[in-house]
């Protein structure tokens, strides 16, 4: 399979703007090329392991880096994304020179580019996510690891929508629950699920490279005895009742299943969904309360404020102040919703 890879030299400041872009042209994440962070953290820690070289990163600015699934129409795709980065000027936001290039990859390099910029995380109170090839020594007591290789599925665990629903469980799960995890991607939710003391978990999704990565990370993460994995539509010939049900996936898909969720949860069990930009929070807020829900907590992590004289900023913490968050003057960002199914 090929990939096209699309590089935008910018600056600092347009980095989240950037992103955005490219992930609304269809980029399921986003590669940054930051020479200071590159210079400040990386190489003395991992130079050996990632090899980096002068070449790897821009000498000045910010390059962002995407990949999409090559296709004929990517020339016009390109300059949408050139139009769409102009744009970001008239908010406020110094974009550099802007510039964007093109460039074909093989499913092998793509895997590589990134290897080279996925690095442990604390996502949650408990959990912390490392990839395979990093050697990572917990760092605090009852700390616990989660250790992925994405390859070509979603889900590095590092996504605000995932590091929601992760701190969601986080919360929710004291021992012995029964979870569901909805378009498990490479299983991450699912394996969080398990550590964090879950007694069964389903992941399933409809995509059978997600259901294969899924099935080697639960392996790898010593949970298979509880983690099941499966392909399966939503929730489309599962029963309940089970305590949780996780799904992070775009709002319009959630809309498509939130019934049966709510027919495959106990009463008093827990819908976590996130994959929810803003804008439609109400419309799912208003789906989830007609299936027999009421909503009990709201997240949110956001990737771009408005400022009062109406320009616009990245927001680098990616957590909204609740100064802001109060004034409602958010543009964009994620959601993370947790729903009760109420008692009959
Ligand atoms: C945003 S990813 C989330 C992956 C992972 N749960 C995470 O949080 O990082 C959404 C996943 O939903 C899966 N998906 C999309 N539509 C689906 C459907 N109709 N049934 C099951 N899974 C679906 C996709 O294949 C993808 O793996």
């Amino acid at each position: 399979m090929n990939w096209s890879e699309i590089s935008v030299h910018t600056t600092q400041e347009a980095i989240e703007a950037v992103s955005n872009i490219l992930q609304e042209a269809g980029a399921s994440g986003v590669v940054i090329e930051d020479p200071e962070v590159l210079k400040r953290e990386w190489q003395d820690t991992f130079g050996e392991i990632y090899q980096l070289s002068a070449k790897d990163y821009p000498s000045e600015g910010v390059i962002v880096k995407a990949y999409l699934l090559a296709s004929d129409q990517i020339e016009q795709t390109v300059q949408q994304i050139e139009q769409a980065i102009q744009g970001l000027s008239a908010y406020g936001i110094e974009v550099g020179s802007g510039a964007v290039s093109l460039a074909e990859v093989q499913e092998e390099d793509w895997a590589t580019a990134w290897k080279k910029y996925y690095k442990p995380v604390e996502v949650s109170e408990r959990i912390t996510i490392t990839p395979t090839w990093e050697n990572y020594v917990p760092e605090k007591e009852n700390e616990l690891i989660i250790e992925l290789d994405p390859g070509m599925a979603f889900g590095t665990g590092t996504h605000p929508t995932t590091v929601m629903c992760i701190r969601a469980l986080d919360e929710a799960i004291s021992g012995d629950e029964t979870v569901i995890d909805v378009g498990c991607g490479t299983g991450v939710l699912s394996i969080a699920a398990a550590k964090l003391g879950a007694s069964s978990v389903r992941a399933l999704d409809l995509d059978e490279v997600a259901v294969q990565s899924a099935r080697t990370n639960v392996e790898l993460n010593g949970t298979k005895n509880t983690v099941t994995v499966a392909q399966n539509n939503l929730l489309d010939g599962i029963d309940g009742p089970v305590d949780i049900i996780v799904a992070n996936i775009l709002a319009e898909v959630i809309a498509l299943f939130v019934e049966d969720a709510a027919r495959t949860l106990k009463p008093g069990g827990l819908f976590i969904t996130s994959g929810i930009i803003t804008q439609k929070e109400a419309d799912v807020r208003a789906a989830m309360e007609k299936a027999g829900f009421r909503i009990t907590d709201a997240h949110y992590m956001h990737d771009m404020y408005e400022k009062e004289d109406g320009s616009r900023y990245a927001d680098t913490d990616r957590v909204a102040p609740p100064s802001i968050r109060d004034r409602g003057d958010i543009k964009s960002g994620w959601v993370c919703l947790i729903a009760q199914r109420k008692a009959e």
